[in-house]
């Protein structure tokens, strides 16, 4: 199923004829026989990867789109262009309304300074006053729940506290558009569920989500809309549980191919 192509402030999100290719300049070591001959220094060469191709879609506002499909697919590098992280190599993005990000990889917190000043940064980066942050500190605070952490640096965080807060923070700046990638991978049982409440909440007041996961059961509960890319491409849009399916599909006949292969 291909993306309907209307345009217009109907859609919070329009991605045209997207593509994204990473350049990676790098020492080639053929062995460690040549390696040790010259020191560590092999040949330059050139890695291209093309993560994103020629990929369109529109999202309409109140839409919980979920981002499926195997690793290495392109999920965050989307999201980070969606998120104005990464500039496309070709095409055209765009994002009408506000942007909150919780995006695993990307622009994040200061691991050198505390939970509170980070709250504050993060608020100012998403464009709130000093005064709209104060505000909603409690909330955000309470809403993580870590207790006296919130004054140690993050750097002493696991990684589930660090995620707490980073999820509090990315909804309580009350986005338009809220971008989660794998945000519920480290949190606990208990955080997992009012996360979930939380995104739910946001999407029936109308606000527009998007969620990369493997956990498609998550994709399932929270979105009413997704996407499926594999190697770059975009393989299929619409319904999450039509798309599940045919993911699902797709994973078990490649896992037969591989094992008829191995015979
Ligand atoms: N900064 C980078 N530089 C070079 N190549 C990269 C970079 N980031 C990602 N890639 C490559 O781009 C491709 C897509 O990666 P991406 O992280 O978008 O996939 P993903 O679907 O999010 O994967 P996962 O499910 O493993 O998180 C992969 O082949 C990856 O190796």
């Amino acid at each position: 199923m291909s993306a309907v192509t209307t345009t217009g402030p109907a859609n919070a999100v329009q991605v045209e004829n997207v593509s994204l290719t990473y350049r990676t300049t790098f020492e080639r070591v053929p062995t460690l026989k040549t390696a040790l001959v010259r020191f560590g220094r092999g040949e330059r060469a050139v890695r291209e990867v093309q993560a994103v191709q020629n990929v369109s879609f529109d999202v309409p506002h109140g839409n919980a789109i979920g981002i499926i499909g195997a690793n290495g697919a392109g999920k965050s590098t989307l999201m980070r262009m969606i998120a104005g992280i990464l500039p496309p190599t070709e095409g055209r993005i765009q994002v009408n309304g506000r942007v909150s990000t919780l995006l695993s990889l990307g622009v994040g917190f200061n691991a050198a300074l505390s939970g509170r000043e980070n709250v504050v940064l993060g608020g100012l980066a998403s464009g709130l006053t000093r005064k709209e942050i104060q505000e909603r500190y409690e909330e955000i605070a309470d809403f993580a729940e870590i207790g006296e952490f919130i004054d140690m640096p993050m750097r002493t965080y696991s990684s589930g506290m660090f995620q707490r807060l980073a999820f509090s923070v990315a909804v309580h700046m009350e986005p338009d558009i809220l971008l989660v990638d794998e945000a519920l991978s480290a949190g606990d049982a208990k955080f997992k569920q009012k996360a979930a409440a939380k995104m739910k909440e946001l999407v029936t007041n109308a606000r527009t989500m998007f969620l990369v996961s493997h956990a498609l059961s998550s994709v399932r509960d929270l979105c009413n809309d997704a996407l499926w890319l594999h190697k770059g491409q975009l393989m299929m849009r619409g319904n999450p549980n039509e798309v599940i399916a045919a993911y699902n599909k797709f994973l078990k006949v490649g896992e037969d191919a591989f094992s008829l292969e191995d015979l």
